[in-house]
């Protein structure tokens, strides 16, 4: 079993770290950040039409910067214990130091987060993103932006975290695609820095 695994993408530095939390730990902070963050439910903008988003969200920081995209801006609460306690551990195996986390609570199948890149302006020139997997394993699907070949897809477990780095998100979108599965609720958090 691999501890680190490089994805090893042209244009792109991907880590992926399967067993950054073990399962009991995971098991643990899913169940108190399904419970403790105030999950919203926000309405975005897509080609000037308005829906709701396919899942509900939470903004924390510790630098009171807000974060806009989809023509949404969100305002950081605080992070709580337990927020700190995985920024530390992110902290620690990255050797970064982020200011906000964006979360992301995928109740069930139906709810997605479409083709995108994490490029807004405030993220800076090359934003790192690590990102924390807890509950329903989701596919996250890869694709190069000019060269349509390029493809790829990783389940992304529980308890486990993927890290891109550097040009990633020049030359990279990526997407939590929708399963007709059934499916149990999955916790995503997303930590980010914001100048
Ligand atoms: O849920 C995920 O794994 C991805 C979330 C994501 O891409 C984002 O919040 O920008
Ligand atoms: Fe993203």
């Amino acid at each position: 079993m691999f501890d680190e695994f490089d994805l090893q993408l042209p244009d792109a530095e991907i880590k992926y770290f399967p067993n950054f939390l073990d399962t009991k730990t995971a098991d643990e902070y899913f169940r108190k950040l399904k419970s403790q963050i105030s999950w919203q439910q926000d309405n975005i903008k897509v080609f000037g039409k308005i829906y709701q988003q396919p899942r509900l969200t939470a903004l924390y920081g510790n630098n009171g910067r807000p974060y806009s995209y989809s023509n949404i801006t969100m305002q950081p609460k605080e992070f709580p214990k337990e927020l700190n306690e995985l920024l530390h551990l992110v902290e620690q195996k990255s050797g970064l130091n982020f200011t906000t986390c964006l979360l992301n609570l995928y109740r069930d199948g139906k709810d997605s987060n479409g083709w995108h890149a994490d490029n807004e302006k405030e993220l800076g020139e090359n934003p790192p993103i690590a990102s924390i997997s807890l509950g329903q394993p989701r596919f996250f699907h890869l694709k190069h932006n000019t060269n349509k070949e390029l493809r790829h897809k990783i389940l992304l477990e529980h308890g486990s975290l993927l890290l891109m780095t550097g040009k990633t998100q020049h030359f990279w979108k990526h997407q939590i695609p929708k399963t007709a599965k059934p499916v149990d609720e999955r916790i995503n958090l997303t930590f980010r820095i914001i100048k």
